[in-house]
């Protein structure tokens, strides 16, 4: 009897064990956009930095137009960026604009909507002001030492303005991890090729390289390797040299003569965590470690290098690159009759609707693993455990939704 595969919860438990996020590096503030925080991000001045009007109008003493209608003397005026530098004294007005410093002695900003032109240097109020009136006091945004964002958070664009209002001009991100991507197989060309007898086109790492990216990583992309040792292990010392965090290979990862990427691993000094889990599509899925870089040695065929990229790629890079990362599982309802499953957890593409408040899944009859058309259109896939009965239309369902 074959040997029992390993359920893919504990394939994931074995590659994400040990994965913390990288180091970090400093970035200016413009690029630290979409990054995660390696440290917490303090104030390094109080903002507003003094006490400023929330409006344009005139900075006076509230007690001087309590009986209004009152004509004040304006005495000058105060634009953003340029404090007035005298005092409002009784009977006195300055022409403030929003944003500007409120003069000495003035405790209140009347709006100008309220106030009439009489003659040159005089304004009339028209309507009394409430003591400190659109009056921004110092600090009441925050104050220089505050705890702003903490390590972890993901830069947003609130996030980033806020740093960089507090006067950030970079900032400390987690290191983002280099995934390398390697494609194997003679029969493998780049899109754009004329395709000859036997070939076809090479569109797994396409598609792998993405997942990664919007995971949090960087990709290289090391082109295609023949089926050939030499050939295999050249482009994985290019990862090494270039300082990949992951190396992520596909194809050649099954029982056949020609698959090789876990010979040449081996031949390296590599150690597979992983090789044989109990999944489909991905059951040659391998993951081990070599020269303390990460290898995932994905399956050839293009849904199960795309589902192992969802399933086992992405919440590697995830955990390296600082993010949280959760599958985005739900529960649904079958749109159709499924036969029982096998040994191996199955991950089936379907097409996913909403009604009734419910989202009903119906897997397409044909689940080839080479179909990846059928996955562009599946808006879910399908778990089912290893060894689930029958379901029947209605059934409850759990979902891995792709989009
Ligand atoms: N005797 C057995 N044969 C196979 C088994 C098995 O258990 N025993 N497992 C099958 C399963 S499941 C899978 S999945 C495949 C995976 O095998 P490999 O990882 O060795 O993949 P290849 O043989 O290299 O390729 C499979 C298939 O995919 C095409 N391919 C490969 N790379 C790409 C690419 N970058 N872009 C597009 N298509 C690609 C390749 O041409 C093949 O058609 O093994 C089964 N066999
Ligand atoms: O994992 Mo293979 O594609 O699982 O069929």
């Amino acid at each position: 009897m074959a040997a029992a595969l390993l359920p893919v919860d504990d394939a994931l438990a074995l590659l994400l064990s040990g994965a913390a996020p990288l180091g970090s590096e400093r970035v200016g503030i413009a690029d630290s956009g979409g990054r995660v925080l390696a440290s917490p991000v303090q104030a390094l001045r109080t903002q507003p930095p003094f006490d400023a009007s929330a409006m344009d109008g005139y900075a006076l003493r509230a007690r001087d137009v309590a009986a209004a209608p009152a004509t004040l003397n304006v005495i000058g005026v105060a634009p953003a960026g340029k404090p007035f530098p005298g005092s409002v004294g009784p009977g006195q007005a300055v022409r403030i604009f929003t944003g500007a410093p409120v003069p000495d002695g003035a405790d209140s900003v009347l709006i100008q909507e309220n106030t009439r032109i009489t003659s040159e240097g005089l304004v009339e109020v028209l309507e009394p002001v409430r003591m400190g009136a659109n009056i921004r006091r110092r600090g009441l945004d925050f104050a220089e030492g505050e705890a702003l964002l903490p390590a972890g958070r993901v830069i947003d664009a609130t996030a980033l303005a806020l740093a960089a209002a507090a006067n950030h001009a970079e900032l400390d991100v987690v290191r983002r991890p280099l995934v390398a991507v390697l494609a194997t197989g003679d029969e493998l060309l780049a899109p754009g090729s004329v395709v000859g007898d036997g070939q076809i086109i090479a569109s797994n790492t396409f598609g792998v390289a993405l997942i990664a990216r919007q995971a949090g990583a960087r990709t290289l992309d090391l082109g295609i390797a023949p089926d050939d040792r030499d050939a295999i292990s050249a482009a994985i010392d290019r990862a090494l040299d270039v300082g990949a965090d992951i190396i992520v290979t596909s194809g050649g990862a099954s029982v056949g003569d020609h698959d090789l990427v876990r010979d040449v691993l081996a031949s390296k000094g590599g150690d597979l965590d992983f090789w044989k889990i109990a999944m489909r599509p991905g059951k040659p899925l391998m993951a081990g470690t070599l020269a303390g870089r990460r290898i995932i040695g994905l399956p050839g065929n293009p849904v199960a290098s795309l589902v192992c990229s969802h399933v086992f790629l992405k919440p590697l890079v995830a955990k390296l690159a600082g993010r949280t990362h959760s599958a985005d599982i739900r529960t649904g309802v079958f749109g159709g009759p499924v036969a029982a499953n096998d040994q191996r957890q199955d991950y089936m593409r379907a097409r996913v609707v909403e009604a009734d408040g419910q989202i009903v899944a119906t897997p397409s009859a044909v689940q080839d693993s080479s179909m990846l058309r059928t996955l562009a259109d599946a808006g879910a896939l399908v778990i089912r455990e290893p060894f689930a009965p029958a379901a029947r239309t209605g059934d409850p369902c759990r979902l891995l939704m792709l989009r």
